[in-house]
């Protein structure tokens, strides 16, 4: 490792490592009840009219616009579920349909009317209104979906209502992106597991534990994989064991230490280094590159230590990175706009990423922005991150804001996410 870094421009780093991103080709096909949070990898036809035949939307009668007004004799009365010769078109002059929510409406009727808006209705008769517009509460064939159309495209994130339009279509598998394979690993001679004893002097590994969860909490399956001891050969050899992986992250070990092996054991591993020190407060230090060998590529993103740093670069940086190459579609974040409550004072000449909370409108900065990188609460403290750019020396109480929220939605196009 070089011993100085040069500070890349945050905007660019942020280029760079989306461009180097390559996204899996891999797929598979799950049920439809296991694909809650996984990426569609093939567009989703319409296989099936929505709705598949003209139906009523209320409990009321069927009848031809042009008996407005009229008294008619009821017919028969027509159920959800009733089908073939029970939907007949079998109308005489003065004649309609009682009919139920969801059943099939006859062709010889062309309007409906809910039972609560008739003049009068018994048995055996209705009275109608005059004023009735032709095709009310009349559902016709595919005028929601036709047959062929695209109900949802590749490279969307699967919802509930991804899942209830499947099941519409008769659909019980999806295919979709194969989820990446994710390697988190921790570096440092000064780290205890949560199950092992630590003295004053040793600390508890907790970046392995929170980058496995905050994965899970933006989808993706990450496997923890140990700690890379603080000794070039010894890091040399657990990294090459990691090749198998798609990505590779780590925290700790990357910046200018005697003991900071990290990017030089990477490197060794046939590492190509896109950059290493970004012009960003918290997280200097990151380092992103990656490794080819027989056409596969696995993405490495080191992370400094510092909890806070590693797991506030997670959530701006890593994951956009990550969902582009699980073949999510959006991975660039979206903002909330809030009110700055308080008037708070950031490092000009650094993209300063800010933690605070985001509610009902409103913007708190977390502890008067005078956290450190290593404090762990006030990650805990907050829900969102707010982005300044270089030349904002400060934010104003009452200032409007754009956030950055925790687990928020990505798009797949850039907004401006500096304030
Ligand atoms: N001379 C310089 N020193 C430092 C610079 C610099 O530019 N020049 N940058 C500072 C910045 S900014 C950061 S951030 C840190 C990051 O350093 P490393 O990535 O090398 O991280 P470590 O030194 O290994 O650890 C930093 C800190 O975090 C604790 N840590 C590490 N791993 C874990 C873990 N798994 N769980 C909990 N805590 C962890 C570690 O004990 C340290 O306290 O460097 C500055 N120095
Ligand atoms: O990246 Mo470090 O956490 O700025 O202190």
């Amino acid at each position: 490792m070089s011993n100085k870094l040069n500070f890349l421009d945050f905007e660019e780093a942020v280029k760079i490592s989306l461009n180097l991103a390559k996204t899996t080709t891999l797929k598979e096909i799950v049920p439809i009840s296991k694909a809650l949070g996984r990426i569609v990898s093939s567009d989703v036809i319409c296989k099936k009219n929505l709705p598949s035949f003209n139906n009523s939307a209320m409990d009321g009668f069927a009848f031809k616009i042009a008996d407005s007004g009229k008294t008619l004799k009821i017919k028969k009365v027509i159920f959800a579920g009733d089908k073939g010769s029970d939907v007949e078109a079998i109308l005489n002059e003065g004649e309609c349909y009682k009919i139920m929510t969801g059943a099939k409406v006859p062709s010889d009727v062309d309007t409906i009317i809910p039972i609560e808006n008739c003049i009068d209705a018994n048995e055996k008769t209705v009275t109608l209104p005059n004023d009735l517009k032709v095709g009310s509460n009349l559902r016709l064939k595919g005028e929601e979906q036709k047959e062929g159309n695209v109900l949802f495209k590749k490279g969307e994130v699967i919802n509930s209502s991804h899942i209830t339009l499947l099941a519409s279509q008769g659909l019980m598998m999806i295919e979709v992106f194969k989820q990446i394979s994710i390697a988190v690993v921790s570096t440092g001679n000064e780290l205890k597991e949560p199950w092992e004893e630590a003295n004053e002097e040793e600390i508890y590994n907790c970046n392995s534990y929170a980058l496995v969860s905050l994965l899970e909490e933006a989808g993706f399956c990450a496997t923890y994989s140990g700690v890379v001891p603080d000794n070039l050969e010894e890091s040399i050899n657990f990294i090459s064991n990691l090749k198998t992986f798609d990505v590779i992250i780590t925290t700790g070990g990357i910046s200018m230490g005697d003991a900071d092996f990290v990017g030089e054991a990477f490197v060794q591993n046939g590492l190509q280094t896109a950059f290493h020190g970004v012009n960003v407060k918290p997280g200097r230090p990151i380092m992103m590159g990656s490794m080819e060998s027989d056409k596969k590529q696995t993405f490495v993103m080191c992370l400094p230590g510092n909890p806070l740093t590693a797991m506030v670069n997670m959530q701006l940086f890593a994951i956009p990175v990550l969902n582009k190459i699980q073949g999510n579609s959006g991975f660039y974040h979206d903002v909330v706009i809030a009110k700055n409550q308080e008037s708070f004072k950031t490092k000009k000449g650094r993209v300063n990423l800010v933690l605070g909370n985001c509610e009902n409108g409103g913007f708190n900065v977390t502890r008067n922005n005078k956290y450190g990188s290593g404090m762990i609460t006030a990650l805990y403290e907050s829900n969102c991150i707010l982005v300044t750019s270089e030349n904002t020396a400060g934010v104003e109480a009452e200032q409007m804001v754009k956030l950055i929220k925790f687990n928020n939605k990505f798009l797949s196009k850039t907004v401006n996410i500096f304030n």
